[in-house]
């Protein structure tokens, strides 16, 4: 019997850019174009409902590309008979087992996945049954993380290298006919049976291995597939990207301002060397156009689009962390810190419920949460917010709250997801403590309460004046927003976590008419005291010497290599130095941390995903910068239809209306004026005079 290829799809439901799809529709082998709803994969704690949809819909979206179909079909995606994509609900070994049995499987061409441990399993498990039954894998890059990597110095060769190599050439109408004509495996046309063959996509409420209530969609989630993806790619670079550095910060300006390709760069729907070359390009037309002397609405374009590409590398770098150590989804990356917040009586129930529902009593927490389980998205900023406030305010484990936020992301990439999170935690030994005072967060970032109020409705008659303080309101003020807040602290405890009694402070002239009012809580904890306890604990762990050595070894293995001249010579990293100094998120930017002396000897610290050997060398930290500055004009849909042009919003636009209004956001021109945005990690510096940038030290260009 002839051999067939497989091209095997994952996180990479597209058309462009695709190596396994460009490669076969150049072959005249007969093939098939699989995709698993894989069990084991499913039964991870992290899976959600709107990431299967989401899915769904690229699937949808890729089977009617290969067919030659119109994309702008107005029916319900389950109502579509998959074409060319082989879909089944089995496990990934059964399935090429039961294929090869069937007929012979020369190759399975598919990406390079880096994912969390039980996906890591499964690929391992391929791999060796490839590897029993003389099959080749060839899997590609994708990322430009790099597989086995001696030495972390290696990573942006590597990286520009794969940035470098030409995109694969996007099948065109004959080649898509020819791969047509080689598909093996069509519904109804079974030339190889399959076990779990979904002629339709897997609708969430059909697959056992999520919990029942997690099986719901989110309301206002980003609409997936591929021409989706192009389509907001095309908004930003002709139109949202302008305000990216000013606006990333804040809630409101950030949902039209940041690119919003999250979720299309962690399923596969765009690829990330596409996005990074479509903004090279979109810059030599601005610096075009700046010698052309239309220099200012350049510059404020270059300044944001030199901001995005430095996140499009960070994207790859925090990968290449997790592909470089994969125990970072459970492990702590520093071990010094992993007694915090594990001791008995360290978790309360209570308050990661609270925290979980958006329900702490902080108006700005409690919107951003709950912004989150509509739309599973939100901005950087916020996110950190909301892990800082578990972490440090009501002192919760990060692994504890991991796979909650994880489902709630409908961009959930592990590779970002979890050293984001212990970076947040404070447990990486190499970062400087990130700990929000979330009032004045609030206050910055939605100083009207408008963000609030969409998402916190209970508030929504309440004066600016107290929306962020809601439980400062009298009796009679809450009478007059009808509002009850409820659930005062009974007792102050030292470390200021007080118990969460519910509901005890109900004023009686408000009690009588309770059934008008809406009800919030009163703040869980004392956001004061919970910081400084737990920032006191922190420190006490970074100054022993032992963290200082294991964060050593964490900076040697995952650091990045910006500045390494004058990193490696003169700095150590925070942690290594006495008296670690904290670090006030609130002010906007985050924290520097410096390179280590490359002289010290590196040990090896945990397991990397190919390799044996880890003596890995490695650097500094990028962190991320956030800027707020003014409003973006225009709004895009990024919902569930289909329709994907951008559209100018009206003034009165949910949400964001107040923004436009002029001189009601935070920053001004003179501001603007006195800061300056570092070339090398663009970092924005607010002071005027400075001849280094504060974030990495290097010279100003
Ligand atoms: C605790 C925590 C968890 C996070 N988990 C995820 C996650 O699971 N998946 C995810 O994609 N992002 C995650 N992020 C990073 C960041 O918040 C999102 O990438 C960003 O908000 C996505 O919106 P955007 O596409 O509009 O971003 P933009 O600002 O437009 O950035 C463009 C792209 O750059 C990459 N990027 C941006 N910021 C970062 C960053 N800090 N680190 C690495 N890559 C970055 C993303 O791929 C993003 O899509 C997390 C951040 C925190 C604080």
């Amino acid at each position: 019997m002839e051999p067939i290829d497989v091209v095997w799809l994952k996180k990479d439901i597209r058309l462009h850019d695709h190596g396994p799809l460009s490669l076969i529709s150049q072959s005249p082998r007969q093939c098939i174009i699989l995709y698993l709803y894989e069990p084991d994969q499913l039964s991870e704690k992290t899976v959600h409902g709107s990431h299967i949809e989401f899915i769904n819909e690229g699937l949808v979206d890729l089977d009617l590309q290969l067919s030659g179909t119109d994309l702008t079909t107005s029916h319900s995606i389950y109502d579509h008979n998959f074409q060319c994509i082989t879909v089944c609900y089995v496990g990934a070994v059964f399935a090429f087992r039961s294929i090869h049995k069937q007929r012979p499987i020369h190759q399975i061409r598919c990406h390079l996945e880096t994912g969390h441990l039980k996906s890591f399993s499964r690929d391992k498990a391929v791999r060796r049954w490839c590897r029993a039954n003389n099959v080749t894998i060839n899997e590609l890059d994708q990322s430009g993380v790099t597989r086995c990597l001696k030495d972390r110095d290696d990573f942006t060769k590597n990286f520009n290298r794969f940035l470098d190599q030409p995109m694969w050439q996007t099948p065109h109408a004959q080649q898509l006919q020819k791969l047509r004509e080689t598909l093996l495996i069509t519904p109804g046309q079974g030339l190889i049976k399959l076990h779990g063959t979904c002629s339709t996509p897997l609708k969430p409420l059909e697959i056992q291995q999520i919990p029942h209530e997690h099986k719901c969609d989110r309301p206002d989630r980003q609409f997936g597939g591929e021409a989706k993806a192009l389509s907001i790619l095309e908004s930003f670079l002709s139109q949202r990207g302008c305000d990216y550095s000013t606006g990333i910060s804040s809630p409101n300006t950030s949902w039209t301002s940041c690119s919003r390709l999250s979720p299309y760069l962690t399923w596969g729907n765009i690829s990330l060397r596409y996005v990074i070359l479509m903004t090279k390009q979109k810059q030599l037309e601005l610096r075009e156009a700046k010698k052309q002397n239309k220099g200012a609405p350049a510059n404020s374009w270059l300044r944001s689009l030199a901001s995005f590409q430095s996140r499009m590398h960070w994207r790859s770098h925090f990968i290449q962390k997790l592909e470089s150590q994969p125990s970072i989804e459970e492990q702590d990356q520093c071990q010094a810190f992993s007694h915090l917040r594990r001791q008995p009586g360290d978790f309360n129930e209570q308050y990661f419920e609270a925290w979980c529902h958006g329900r702490v009593g902080y108006p700005f927490v409690d919107a951003c949460m709950r912004c989150l389980i509509q739309c599973g998205w939100i901005n950087f900023r916020m996110r950190a917010m909301l892990v800082s406030f578990a972490t440090y305010n009501l002192w919760l484990d990060w692994k504890k709250i991991a796979p909650h936020l994880a489902r709630l992301f409908l961009d959930y990439e592990p590779g970002i997801h979890y050293p984001q999170l212990q970076m947040q935690a404070g447990t990486t030994g190499i970062n400087a403590m990130r700990v929000y005072n979330v009032r004045k967060q609030g206050q910055d970032q939605d100083p009207d309460g408008v963000f609030i109020r969409k998402y916190v409705p209970e508030l929504k008659n309440v004066s600016t004046e107290y929306i962020h303080e809601p439980h400062k309101m009298s009796a009679s003020l809450q009478k007059k927003y009808k509002v009850m807040i409820e659930g005062k602290q009974s007792r102050k405890c030292s470390d200021g976590l007080a118990s969460f009694v519910k509901p005890v402070h109900m004023e009686d002239s408000i009690k009588d008419t309770a059934e008008e009012f809406a009800h919030y809580p009163y703040p869980i904890v004392d956001e004061k005291l919970t910081a400084k306890v737990a920032k006191d604990k922190l420190s006490a762990v970074r100054k022993q010497e032992a963290t200082k050595e294991e964060a050593q070894k964490v900076y040697i293995k995952h650091g990045s290599r910006r500045n390494r001249s004058e990193d490696r010579n003169s700095v150590t990293p925070k942690a290594s130095r006495s008296g670690s100094k904290r670090v006030k998120s609130d002010n906007g930017q985050m924290s520097l941390l410096k390179s280590f002396n490359k002289s010290q000897t590196p040990a090896p610290i945990a397991a990397d995903r190919g390799s044996d050997n880890n003596n890995i060398h490695e650097d500094l930290v990028v962190d991320l910068t956030d800027n707020i500055q003014e409003l973006s004009p225009q709004k895009i849909d990024f919902g569930k239809d289909r329709q994907v042009s951008p559209q100018k919003t009206p003034k009165s636009q949910p949400v964001i209306s107040s923004f436009f209004e002029k001189g009601k956001h935070a920053t001004d021109d003179k501001e603007s004026v006195s800061e300056w945005g570092c070339k090398v990690c663009t970092y924005i510096n607010d002071k005027p005079l400075a001849l280094a940038c504060e974030m990495c030290n290097s010279i100003r260009h």
